[in-house]
């Protein structure tokens, strides 16, 4: 098969795995027969710093031709003191609007070799596999007004919602919860918000439609709690734009590392942009010691809902896994034991473990 994949380094560790992903893409095509062609264009900081802008329009207009986005990361300290629109993030921001990828599906499930690393309780996070659908596209990201008044002393944030926002991805949380277990906890903030209390009224309506689904509601603070000492709890995790940004994060603990886990931002006609859920890291970056397996295992994402290949996805994924249960693992997993590699040499190990033969279980059970 012939993809055309569009990469977005960005800046930071972004960068640095996004090289990660171009080697396994390139041993992925190797190994099953595919012509992978890559065409990387800039984002973020690293857009700023060449266009005077984070999103320049050869970067959409390249990613609205491509058949699948892979990107990195964005962002830094250099960036930080520019004006909202300026900022790296808003090229992020504006490539999820601009494509209409709503739908970020976080898919959390620990590899059984990494167990001893989190700082949680192995009995605790045993078993534990959770996909978190977080809206994308909506919410106090993207609300307007958002500014400073009154001399500065005043700040508006606008947290807005359409009825239909809501109820497209919360479609897609009780669709996946069926390919899943059959469980989908909204996470919401009604007792304080309007917001949520119509989004726990769409939820509600919704799920006359899915009589097979089991629906509970949590509010988020207790949700967060709940989500480090029942993790197992869990099936599916529906919420909006803000609440599922630092859940995500939360929810990454329970796999030993943030640079562990990967994401993948879609729309309804399997279009999407694939990316580890880490920032750009800027007190690592330039060193070589970046986890690449968030990312990696992006790519498998984007191999399985974007192309329908499943049967690589599945061998990227068990790539990992032989990896990790060879003992090779980045500075970011507290191990004691195995053998603490670069981002480099993780990668290599990935690719060296990478064959056709090696399907057997999907880590990540969050088809969409
Ligand atoms: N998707 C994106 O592009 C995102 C960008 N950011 C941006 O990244 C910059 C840094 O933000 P932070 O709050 O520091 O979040 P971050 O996710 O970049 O880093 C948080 C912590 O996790 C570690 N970490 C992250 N990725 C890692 C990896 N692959 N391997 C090993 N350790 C890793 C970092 O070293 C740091 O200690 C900011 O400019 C922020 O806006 C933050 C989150 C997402
Ligand atoms: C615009 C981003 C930096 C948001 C973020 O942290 C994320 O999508 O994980
Ligand atoms: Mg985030």
């Amino acid at each position: 098969m012939n993809k055309h994949i569009i990469l977005l380094p960005g800046d930071g560790v972004g960068k640095e795995v996004i090289e990660s992903a171009k080697q396994v893409l390139r041993a992925v095509a190797t190994e099953f027969g595919h012509t992978f062609t890559t065409d990387e264009q800039a984002i973020g900081g690293e857009a700023i710093d060449h266009y005077d802008t984070p999103l320049p329009e050869a970067t959409v207009k390249a990613c609205q031709e491509g058949d699948a986005i892979l990107l990195g990361a964005v962002g830094g300290d250099k960036w930080d003191t520019l004006p909202a629109d300026k900022r790296p993030e808003k090229g992020l921001l504006g490539i999820r609007k601009t494509l209409g990828l709503f739908a970020n599906l976080r898919p959390v499930k620990g590899f059984p070799s990494l167990l001893h690393t989190s700082p949680l309780k192995e009995h605790i996070i045993s078993g534990s596999d959770v996909l978190i659908v977080r809206e994308l596209t909506g919410g106090l990201y993207f609300g307007q007004p958002s500014e400073r008044r009154e001399n500065g002393n005043v700040v508006v944030d606008t947290l807005h919602y359409h009825r239909e926002e809501m109820e497209r991805i919360i479609d897609q949380g009780f669709q996946s919860a069926r390919l899943r277990h059959n469980h989908l906890t909204s996470v919401d903030k009604a007792n304080v918000l309007e917001s949520s209390r119509m989004w726990r009224e769409v939820v509600d309506e919704k799920k006359k439609e899915y009589p097979d689904i089991q629906v509970e509601h949590l509010l988020v603070d207790a949700a967060a709690m709940k989500l480090i000492t029942q993790p197992n709890q869990f099936d599916v995790m529906v919420t909006e734009n803000m609440f599922g940004d630092i859940l995500s994060d939360e929810a990454s603990v329970l796999t030993g590392s943030l640079g562990m886990l990967p994401s993948a931002s879609i729309r309804s006609d399997g279009v999407g942009l694939y990316e580890p859920v880490h920032g750009s890291a800027p007190d690592i970056a330039g060193k070589g010691v970046a986890n690449p397996l968030g990312m990696i295992l992006s790519v498998a994402l984007m191999l399985r809902h974007s192309f329908k290949m499943e049967g690589e996805a599945a061998a990227v994924e068990q790539a990992v896994k032989e990896s990790l249960e060879q003992g090779y693992h980045t500075a970011d997993l507290q191990m004691e034991d195995g053998q603490l590699v670069s981002t480099g040499q993780m990668t290599e190990a990935v690719v060296e473990n990478l064959t056709v033969k090696g399907v057997s279980d999907s880590i990540c059970s969050m088809y969409v």
